[in-house]
Parts: C-alpha cells; structure tokens; sequence
C-alpha cells in the first residue's frame, strides 16, 4: 500500500533522514497552537490534574497531534510535492521514505491514545482516537480533495483539542468544552481561507478544491466575514461562563472588534488592488486570526488564575455568568 502511494505519487526517497526531518513530520509549527489550545483545555478544567497526570497527558496529545500531522503527510506527499510552500516537506523531497511516514505515524497514533488512556481516562484516549481518525481520514483523505466545504466539516479535528484536555482532567465533557470546541471551529475558515487568497495559485496547481479554486477569491472574502460575524457571538459567550470573566472579555470585545474589522475590509476589496500590494492586508488577516486565537486561549487561562477570581468576585460577575 504505501509502495503504491510512493508510486502514484513518483517518488521514493533517499531515506537519509536527519532528526529534524522526522520533527517536520509532525508539523510542529501549526501543533504548537493546537497543544497550548490542549492545555488550556485541560488547565481551566474544575477538577485540577496532578501536575504529573497534566504534564503526561500534555505530551501523549501532543504526540497524538504531531502522529496525525504525519500521516497527512504521508497521504498529501503527491500534492505536497506540486505546491510551492510544501514542496519542501521530509516526504516530498525524498528525505523521508512514504512508508517510514506512514509507520511513525500509526505507531505515535497508538502510543499516544493508549498512553493518555493510561494517564487520565478512557473517554480522552477515546476522543484523541476519534480526532486523529477525523484529521487524517475524513479531513485528509475524504474531504481535502473532494468538497469546497472541506475545512468547514474537516475543521471540527482542529477543534478536539481543548475538549480532550478538559476531559483527561474532568472525565465529561461541559459546557465549556464545546464552547472551546465551537470557538476554534468557527474560526478556522477565516483562519485558513485568509490564506487560500494569497496562496491561491499552489491550490489551483494541485487541484484542491479549495473554496477559492472552486467559487473564486470573491464568494470567499463573503464567506470569511460570514464566519467572522457568526464567531463573535461564540467567543463573547464564553466570557459569561465558568472559564470566562472580565479579562477574558476584555480581550474578547478588542479581538472580534478587531477581527471583524479586518473581515470587512477583505470582503471590500478589489482582486487588482489585492493583487498589486501583494495580498498584504490578506497575510496580516491571517497572522491576526493566529493572534486572535492565542490569546482568546491565553485569557481563558489568566481567568483560572487566583487574582482573576478575585476581581470576577470584586465586579461581581458570577452574577452574570451562567453556571
Ligand atoms: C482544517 C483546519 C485547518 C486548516 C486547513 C489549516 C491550514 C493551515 C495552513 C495550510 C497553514 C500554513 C501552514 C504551513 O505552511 O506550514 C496554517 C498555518 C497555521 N495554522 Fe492552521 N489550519 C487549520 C486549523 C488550525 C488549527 C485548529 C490551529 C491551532 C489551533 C492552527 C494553527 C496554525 C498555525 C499556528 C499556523 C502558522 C504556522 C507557521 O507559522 O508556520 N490551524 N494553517
Ligand atoms: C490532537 C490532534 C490529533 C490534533 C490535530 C489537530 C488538527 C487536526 C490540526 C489541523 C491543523 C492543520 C495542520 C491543518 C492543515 O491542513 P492541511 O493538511 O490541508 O494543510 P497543509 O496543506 O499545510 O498540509
């Protein structure tokens, strides 16, 4: 099977991987955010981890996230190989054997969900289970190559992440865990067809049906601030919650201020003026949306802390939040 995909996908290897070949697997770039998303789950959590259970449960999703970002790479390796700003992954440019991708993958994939089923209960491990499946299967292999609407549905494995640390630490999943879940799925279209504006050309050469291939950079700039406008709501709500309070709030009210800001401004633009300053306000829509989630998560975390209680207390804003 994996000689076959090597085949259809022309390319064999040299198998003289370094260390660092084998971290790029993992894609730990894009993981890092997905981890302190894990984390934040997991911290924010009404019933406090041993600090060892935490740590260990912290590394087993992490694992489990960089295993799914290998097997996407083991099964993109042919359109990774066409487009630009991949090109240069482990897989395709041979550093990486297919096969030695696919078993790292497969064995990280075990080892961690059996790992963190160890460390903190069965219903995470079964929820890390489900989110790899879901990224590396029904994202990757399903949906990435046959919908427009491919990193609507596929977005939901992104959003797993802070809904399985709450239930390593809780055992259940809350009403807080979905709204983590609902925020990360909401904005993960304007996060990525921000991006699919200027790179559009990589898409259209690997024949991804991404939506800007398949309805034009117009209908995606609606769509970004469609998504932007219902995402607000989702983030705002949060901070009338157990894990919400006045910081977070705070930092909500500037965040989506700002966010949807910039949403109108892509959706008001013209593609010759876009395309003569090079997408600049497209890239700096994309490096606000990394911004935007980092700290809606940062200030979740700020509002477990002792000082935020008090000043919730001090404002009263128990009485505001729904419990
Ligand atoms: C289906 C869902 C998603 C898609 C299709 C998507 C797509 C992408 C793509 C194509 C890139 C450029 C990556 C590169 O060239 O290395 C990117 C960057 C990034 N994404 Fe996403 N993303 C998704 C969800 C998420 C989620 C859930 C997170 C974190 C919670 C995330 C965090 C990031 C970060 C941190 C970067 C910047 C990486 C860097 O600086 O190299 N993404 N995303
Ligand atoms: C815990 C766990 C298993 C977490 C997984 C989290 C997850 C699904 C993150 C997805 C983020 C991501 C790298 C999307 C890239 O899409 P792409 O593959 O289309 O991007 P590419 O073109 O850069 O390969």
């Amino acid at each position: 099977m994996t000689d076959m995909r090597a085949e259809i996908s022309g390319q064999g290897g040299t198998g003289d991987a370094g260390f660092n070949d084998y971290v790029q697997l993992l894609k730990p770039r894009v993981m890092s955010l997905v981890v302190f998303t894990a984390m934040v789950g997991l911290f924010v959590a009404p019933v406090p981890l041993h600090p060892i259970e935490a740590l260990a449960a912290i590394i087993f999703i992490a694992l489990g996230a960089g295993a799914s970002g290998a097997l996407n790479m083991w099964w993109d390796a042919d359109i990774d190989r066409v487009m630009r700003r991949t090109a240069k992954r482990p897989v395709p440019s041979g550093a990486v054997e297919p096969g030695e991708a696919l078993g790292l993958g497969l064995a990280l994939s075990g080892l961690s969900v059996v790992m963190l089923g160890l460390a903190t209960n069965l219903l995470a491990a079964g929820l890390l289970a489900f989110t790899i499946f879901f990224y590396a299967v029904v994202y990757t292999m399903w949906l990435k190559r046959s919908t427009p609407q491919n990193i609507v549905i596929g977005g939901a494995a992104g959003a797993f992440p802070p809904m399985i640390g709450w239930v390593a630490a809780t055992g259940h999943v809350g009403l807080e865990a979905v709204l983590m879940f609902a925020l990360i799925f909401m904005w993960t279209p304007p996060h990525f067809w921000a991006m699919a504006l200027f790179i559009n050309s990589d898409y259209e050469k690997a024949k991804v049906p991404m939506l800007t291939v398949t309805h034009g950079r117009k209908s995606t700039r609606t769509h970004i601030l469609v998504y932007t406008i219902l995402l607000a709501p989702v983030a705002l709500g949060a901070a009338f919650t157990a894990i919400g309070g006045p910081i977070y709030f705070a930092v909500s009210l500037v965040l989506n201020a700002l966010f949807l800001l910039g949403a109108v401004r892509i959706w008001r633009r013209r593609e010759e003026v876009a395309e003569a300053d090079s997408y600049a306000v497209e890239k700096r829509f994309f490096a606000l949306s990394l911004a935007y989630l980092f700290l809606h998560f940062a200030a979740f975390l700020v509002e477990a802390t002792p000082w935020a209680n008090a000043l919730s207390t001090t404002l009263g804003w128990e009485s505001l939040t729904w419990r």
